[in-house]
């Protein structure tokens, strides 16, 4: 991911370059701020309500990354992210969350839509995500795969805990003071590679595993923070119900799932506003993993 041959240098020197130039184009900057990033979120999806199309490839992955400040606290957001099925390597697709890293970032909210396959999930739920089953990391796509860069983080990461729990029961709270609970649960996220959606065999097994809702997404980013010591919140917009039964006549679609988004995007903002004010309240977390734990 990094440039190969400047492998020894020490990173702040280091000019960090995706190895291809349209990758980096991919995004386009909105409003950059000339104060430095001092600890915040990005947040990633069509369930933020972007509806646009860029060199991120898929309508409603509008391709920006908008620089601010909220409720006082410097904050960067990807509008849209890379996914595995557009063809990118899971070193690209994860490519944000290092550089997210290096400017100082400390939390990641990650939001995606995904299909419930628990059967009490509703159509515009939003899920907590408190596990993930990394489906195309047992068949070798892993963004961690290839010589491990030990300044970012360990060989072997734990990820018993990816999700902060602390950083759950605060959106928990949240919701629950936003009069939002009868529409918000929690849940397993379990990432296939799509672009398929799946087949009735499929979600079947993937529900019998534990997975509560299936999505294209997500895990490469959380995994990716995860070993570089960052904090995550995940949240999951329920776009659609996903079959596990032979009789019934409804097909999943792309433009469902963008019709949904920006149904709960007003609230998925709500909450994430909330959130970004309060998760002060939340300790930053030491870990131990990590080597870098400041901007550049
Ligand atoms: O996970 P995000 O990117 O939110 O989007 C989900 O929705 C798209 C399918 O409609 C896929 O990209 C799937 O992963
Ligand atoms: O049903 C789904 N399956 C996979 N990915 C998805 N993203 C939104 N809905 C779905």
């Amino acid at each position: 991911m990094l440039v190969q041959e400047k492998r020894n240098r020490p990173l702040q020197n280091r000019a960090i370059i995706p190895a291809e130039p349209h990758y980096a184009a991919g995004f386009r900057a909105k409003h950059i701020s000339s104060a430095k990033i001092q600890g915040y979120i990005y947040i990633s999806s069509h369930s933020l309500g972007s509806v646009g199309l860029s060199l991120c490839q898929i309508p409603g992955h509008e391709g920006c990354l908008v620089f601010g400040q909220i409720k006082g606290k410097s904050c960067v957001f990807m509008q849209g992210r890379f996914h595995l099925y557009e063809g990118y390597s899971l070193c690209k697709v994860t490519f944000p969350m290092r550089i997210f890293k290096l400017m100082g970032v400390e939390t990641i909210v990650v939001t995606n839509a995904s299909g419930g396959l628990c059967q009490d999930f509703k159509v515009g739920d939003i899920m907590v995500i408190k596990d993930h089953i990394n489906l195309p990391g047992f068949a070798g796509q892993h963004p961690l795969c290839g010589p491990n860069d030990e300044r970012f983080g360990i060989r072997f990461p734990c990820m018993s805990d990816a999700y902060s729990k602390d950083l759950r029961k605060l959106v928990l709270d949240i919701t629950a003071e936003l009069g939002y609970s009868n529409f918000v649960r929690e849940g397993v996220y379990c990432m296939v590679s799509g672009p398929n959606f799946e087949t009735i065999a499929e979600a079947r097994m993937l529900h019998i595993l534990g997975s509560d809702s299936v999505g294209m997404s997500t895990v490469p980013e959380v995994t990716v923070a995860k070993h570089c010591g960052l904090r995550v919140l995940g949240l999951s917009l329920i776009t659609n119900k996903v079959s596990l039964d032979y009789s019934r006549e409804e097909k999943v679609n792309h433009e469902e799932v963008l019709q949904i988004s920006k149904m709960r995007a007003e609230m998925l903002q709500n909450v994430l506003l909330t959130f970004i004010a309060r998760s002060h309240q939340v300790e930053t977390i030491n870990n131990s993993n990590c080597i870098y734990s400041n901007a550049v």
